[in-house]
């Protein structure tokens, strides 16, 4: 049997060969497709592959949010989490001092957040070098993932390491492409751009598609800007994941400050030095920014809310929400909601389960029944 990893090396180094041109571009996409396809492949737990395959550690998910510390070894995360949170994880000098995930709560703005320190990952660690395989499917649960990096290191570690999240359906600061795909039983293929994009186009779709066996669907393209890996990544969508990352140089007591302006320059990065305790809260105010948590405050009829305790709901929460995060069948006595804030027309405003919230709404929650009112 041919082994999976050899197949994918196959395929990358036919594709390093094959030119780049009109003629080539056909070929260079279902290339990708197939690749795409022996990735995920070798992420799914095969037989006797054992639990390292595909499955993280053992940590449950606890707080509002999970950020988890991704990076090379000895780069500073534990270090990191020791100074953020209570916890303490081993930090040394040599590499691999981590070797599971230790999780640690960071308390910001009312919200419990955990952060997961996890072991160092090395080049190949999608295709299971070292713990990655566990490491990635660790940072694949979390809600952010914090990229650290060694400022004295060479630059090329952040595109590595990037390289390694993205085989494995990672997909850092992207929004999922704005591409409808349906299978169905019966009728061949339907695919309609509404805005015909540069990078595709209808025949290219045709064989990646023929190639994927999914011969009856209708594919919609709605963005012009769409490209071949980002039709992939629709239809594996169920193996892609939508992480926000923030890229965090450390160690900047070591650099020169010319060589830190530049680091500094780049998207979505911090800079900080776990030593001299600098740009530490920085870090932890850009985290509590990208999470977009919400705090609503609830309040009983008659009493004034009470701001020393927060309840934290996500981005995009609706009322709904909020009652989910009071009690699990507030929900079926539910009447209306009395909605002070940002996100009232006027206070207070009568809302439904639908209603948006804003950071910071006040929120008195009608039921059916008596005493079910928000506590
Ligand atoms: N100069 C400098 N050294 C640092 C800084 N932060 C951490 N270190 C040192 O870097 C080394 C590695 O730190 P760790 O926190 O163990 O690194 P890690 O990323 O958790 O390493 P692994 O668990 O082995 O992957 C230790 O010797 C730390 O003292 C910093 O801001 N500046
Ligand atoms: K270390
Ligand atoms: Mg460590």
């Amino acid at each position: 049997m041919v082994n999976i990893t050899d197949k994918i090396k196959e395929i990358e180094e036919e594709m390093r060969r094959t030119q780049k041109n009109k003629a080539t571009e056909y070929h260079l996409g279902l290339l990708k497709g197939k690749l795409a396809r022996y990735r995920a492949q070798l992420l799914e737990p095969g037989p006797g592959a054992g639990a390292a395959a595909g499955t993280g550690f053992d940590v449950s998910k606890s707080g509002d949010a999970r950020i988890a510390l991704v990076g090379f070894p000895s780069v500073g995360k534990s270090t990191f989490l020791s100074k953020i949170t209570k916890t303490k994880s081993e930090i040394a000098a040599y590499s691999f001092t981590t070797l599971t995930a230790i999780p640690g709560v960071l308390e910001y703005g009312g919200a419990e957040i955990q952060i997961l320190d996890l072991p160092g990952i090395i080049e190949g660690a999608s295709e299971g070098k070292g713990r990655g395989r566990q490491v990635i499917s660790a940072a694949k649960t979390s809600d952010m993932i914090i990229m650290i990096l060694d400022a004295t290191k060479r630059a090329e570690q952040r595109a590595l390491l990037e390289a390694e999240l993205e085989a494995v359906g990672i997909r850092l600061n992207q929004e999922p492409p704005n591409i409808y795909l349906k299978q169905k039983k019966a009728g061949g293929m339907k695919i309609t751009f509404s805005a015909p994009p540069k990078g595709l186009d209808e025949k290219m779709l045709y064989n990646i598609l023929r190639d994927y066996r999914i011969l009856n669907c209708e594919v919609l393209v709605r963005d012009e800007n769409a490209t071949v890996d980002q039709f992939i990544d629709v239809i594996m969508k169920e193996h892609r994941t939508y992480i926000k990352c923030l890229y965090v140089y450390n160690k900047i007591d070591s650099i020169s400050l010319e060589h830190l302006n530049t680091l500094a320059r780049e998207p979505n990065t911090a800079v900080m030095s776990c030593e001299l305790d600098l740009g530490i809260q920085d870090v932890v105010e850009r985290c509590w920014q990208e999470l977009r948590l919400m705090r609503i405050y609830t309040k009983r009829k008659g009493i004034d809310p009470d701001f020393s305790e927060a309840l934290i709901v996500r981005q995009d929460s609706s009322i709904e929400d909020v009652c989910d995060a009071i009690h699990r069948t507030l929900k079926e006595s539910f009447k209306y909601a009395l909605v002070w804030g940002a996100s009232a027309r006027h206070v207070p405003q009568r809302v439904g389960l639908g209603h948006p919230v804003c950071d910071e709404d006040v929120v008195s929650v009608v039921g059916t029944k008596s005493g079910l009112a928000a506590k």
